[in-house]
């Protein structure tokens, strides 16, 4: 069975909506917040900790996985899930933003894109073909469309250019997604910020039929309203028994407002990259574990918090333990920091069903502080 989405309910308070979504894999329960596993490993993080926070999907990118160890290899030891002993939902990304963001010496041409590993220097090349044929190697259960993530800001018509091209492009992957295995391939909606190519992208790629629609080039650093008014603009084009997924979203605030407004799926590197520094996403807004004022603190990391780090550690230990540059300080951060969106997200759900998410929602910024962090 591929994936499936089955709505449940929509919030009578906002145009949020709690869903399941049904995978080889397992059911999800939306929305969701999937953690980040780049390089087939959620950073620090055993797959027994990860479940036990609650994290239902993690992701993985086709980009890192394909320059290193290699598809061949990751499908010969059974696929990602074998791979990296993770049992549940896996979703890839399809490689082009990371290209970008990561390599030198790329090029785009209608074919695709050439670049230089940024591991080695070798010149190498991801179509949308060549990028499909990755991800059914490794075996997620979710796969993306290979797409251009355009800069921002850009010239109108760059934009342009590039989401007409990105749409060619989907056409082009669902052609060489190979139907053999499970996996349910995702168109990915460009446009910038411009309604009009915004909702011309949407149109044509669910003219393809997508059994899911994400929504990319967003949260690359435009003001966070431009971001709303994008979703604003790209949802009521997308089909309502299909999932969506907001790329690269993220931080508390941007989680609820992306739910609000319909969204189902979010994916960010910000709780586990923030953790590495000693920064910690906490009830009572962002906190800095490493700042001297926590020195002889020795509650918690967050009061309110049920994970383990917040059952075991105090601020002390945790602050002594970055300082001291032991890994286990930044596996506790990264604990806590993961469970805390996990179970923002359990929250949420909770808010939808008893249709009171508009509620939650200022319930939770007069708490936490408004956005940003
Ligand atoms: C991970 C991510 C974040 C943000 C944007 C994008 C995007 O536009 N396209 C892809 N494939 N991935 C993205």
């Amino acid at each position: 069975m591929a994936v499936k989405y089955e709505l449940i309910k929509t919030c009578a308070q906002t145009g949020a909506r709690l869903g399941r979504l049904h995978t080889p894999h397992g059911v999800i329960d939306t929305p969701t917040f999937m953690p980040v596993g780049t390089q087939a490993s959620v950073k620090g993080m055993s797959p027994e900790e990860l479940k036990t926070l609650g994290a239902q999907i993690i992701l993985s990118n086709t980009y890192h996985l394909f320059l290193r160890p290699g598809h061949e290899l990751v499908k010969e030891a059974g696929g990602l899930h074998r791979f990296m002993n993770w049992d549940r939902p896996i979703l890839t990304d399809s490689g082009g933003f990371q290209v970008f963001s990561l390599s030198e010496m790329r090029k785009i041409t209608e074919e695709g894109v050439q670049f230089r590993s940024h591991i080695n220097g070798d010149k190498l090349s991801l179509t949308p073909e060549s990028a499909t044929q990755v991800q059914n190697a490794l075996g997620a259960d979710i796969i993306m469309a290979f797409d251009e993530c355009p800069p921002y800001p850009a010239e109108y018509e760059y934009v342009k250019q590039s989401t007409e091209r990105t749409s060619r492009w989907a056409e082009r992957c669902l052609k060489a997604h190979s139907r053999s295995h499970d996996q349910a391939l995702f168109g990915i909606v460009q446009g910038g910020m411009h309604a009009d190519l915004r909702k011309q992208s949407a149109l044509d790629l669910t003219s393809l039929d997508f059994p899911g629609y994400a929504m990319g080039g967003l949260s690359v650093g435009e003001p966070k309203h431009f971001m709303y008014e994008m979703l604003e603009e790209t949802i009521p084009y997308l089909p309502g028994n299909k999932p969506r997924y907001l790329m690269g979203v993220g931080s508390p605030d941007a989680l609820i407002e992306g739910s609000i407004r319909g969204v189902d799926m979010f994916d960010c590197v910000l709780p586990t990259r923030i953790a590495r520094n000693g920064t910690l996403m906490t009830s009572q807004g962002r906190m800095v574990v490493r700042n001297a004022k926590y020195t002889n603190d020795f509650g918690p990391m967050d009061p309110e918090c049920s994970c383990y780090a917040c059952r075991n550690y105090s601020r002390a230990y945790i602050r002594h333990l970055i300082k001291a540059d032991e890994m286990f300080g930044l596996r506790l951060t990264t604990i806590h920091n993961l469970h805390f969106l996990v179970n923002l997200m359990v929250q949420v759900r909770e808010a939808i069903r008893e249709d009171r998410l508009g509620t939650f929602r200022e319930e939770f910024f007069e708490k936490y502080g408004m956005a940003d962090n």
